[in-house]
């Protein structure tokens, strides 16, 4: 059986020129901005245009672009091998919602390869109608063929396990400093979405506590929320203001990107220059940070169990613990409301 696994991630800008019109698209996305249009389209053109040169500069600091789609064609190229070695006849694709290759790029790929079955999995482990949700609606309206959905896959054990592994060889490699604080630092998302019935943040926290539960036990754990922006409330504490509490406290921090899965802007930037010339400032010793899962084999192998679930599944929206993961009142949830509109 010949089978297409559809990779789905956000993207990001290939070069200085096209950080603005990434950004456009962004905003003028009803998945993160949510007024009819054409006033959705007046606010994305300002805010894209206000925003791109601070935007800019940061992709500068990576040269000139995000490194997201080359960190996403290795996941997938490591993907298909797995999945090939497991005896299944398997292609990975790769849809971003932001930038190239988009997801009407995706269903043509998709569509010339004539698979016998789709496996769409996203490539953000906690379910949120900002992401996920959004490159479903996104498949759908370009016309790609109805397929087996990854939704979430917040506690899966290879995911765990390989976010355990990074953390503690992060930690050894750097002469295993005492008195630490690891700060699991996931995006945050307005604190309106998360109250609309979005399960983003109680699965980043369920994937937290299953992380927890394998590290050391003397190591403290908080979670924290980075990347705000614009003037709305955003869920907290902020990982800026728990590197300050850790500085106060006198802790050795170690932080470890707990939503995104590849390298880019908001971990080689934020968390590596910004965060760490705070932490810095107010005195903290050691500030560690955990690399991406990237190809980490135990998260690929996680992967590949997913997508053979997939297959196996009749139903059309799953997740790595069955049909259901979330408590009934996340309304949002793909799997209990399977239009997310
Ligand atoms: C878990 C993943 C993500 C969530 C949830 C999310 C929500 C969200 N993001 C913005 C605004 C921006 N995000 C930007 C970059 C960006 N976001 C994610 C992931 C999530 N976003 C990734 C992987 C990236 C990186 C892309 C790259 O090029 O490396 C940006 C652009 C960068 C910047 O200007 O800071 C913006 C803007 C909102 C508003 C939002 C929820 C409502
Ligand atoms: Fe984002
Ligand atoms: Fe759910």
């Amino acid at each position: 059986m010949r089978i297409a696994v559809v990779l789905f991630n956000l993207g990001g800008p290939d070069n200085l020129e096209t950080v603005e019109p990434f950004l456009f698209n962004l905003f003028n996305d009803k998945a993160i901005i949510g007024l009819p249009q054409p006033l959705r389209w007046l606010i994305a053109k300002l805010i894209s245009s206000r925003r791109s040169e601070e935007a800019k500069s940061n992709y500068a600091k990576m040269g000139g672009s995000s490194p997201l789609l080359p960190e996403t064609q290795f996941q997938a190229d490591e993907l298909e091998k797995s999945l090939k070695a497991t005896g299944l006849d398997a292609r990975c694709f790769i849809s971003m919602r932001y930038w190239k290759p988009f997801t009407g790029d995706a269903v043509k790929a998709v569509n010339a390869f004539n698979p016998e079955k789709i496996v769409l999995l996203p490539l953000y482990p906690q379910f949120s109608t900002t992401t996920t949700g959004s490159s479903i609606q996104a498949w759908k309206k370009a016309g790609g063929k109805t397929a087996s959905t990854i939704c979430c896959y917040p506690t899966e054990e290879g995911l765990i396990n390989a976010h355990v592994d990074k953390l503690v060889s992060t930690w050894k490699d750097n002469g295993a400093p005492d008195n630490l604080r690891v700060l699991l630092s996931a995006h945050g998302l307005p604190k309106k979405v998360v109250d609309g019935g979005d399960p983003y943040q109680w699965q980043i926290e369920q994937t937290c506590a299953a992380v927890a539960k394998k590290l050391p036990s003397d190591w403290e754990i908080e979670i924290c929320y980075q990347s705000k922006v614009g003037p709305l409330e955003w869920i907290s504490p902020s990982t800026d203001s728990s590197i300050l509490k850790a500085a106060a406290d006198g802790k050795n921090i170690l932080v470890s990107p707990i939503a995104f899965v590849s390298e880019h802007i908001e971990t080689l930037v934020e968390l590596d220059d910004e965060y760490a010339e705070l932490a810095r400032e107010h005195g903290v010793t050691t500030y560690l940070r955990a690399p991406a899962l990237g190809i980490a084999n135990e998260f690929i192998g996680g992967l590949t169990n997913l997508v053979r679930k997939a297959i196996l599944e009749k139903s059309e929206i799953l997740s790595s613990d069955g049909d259901r993961i979330c408590p009934k009142n996340w309304s949002k949830c793909p799997h209990s409301h399977i239009s997310t509109e």
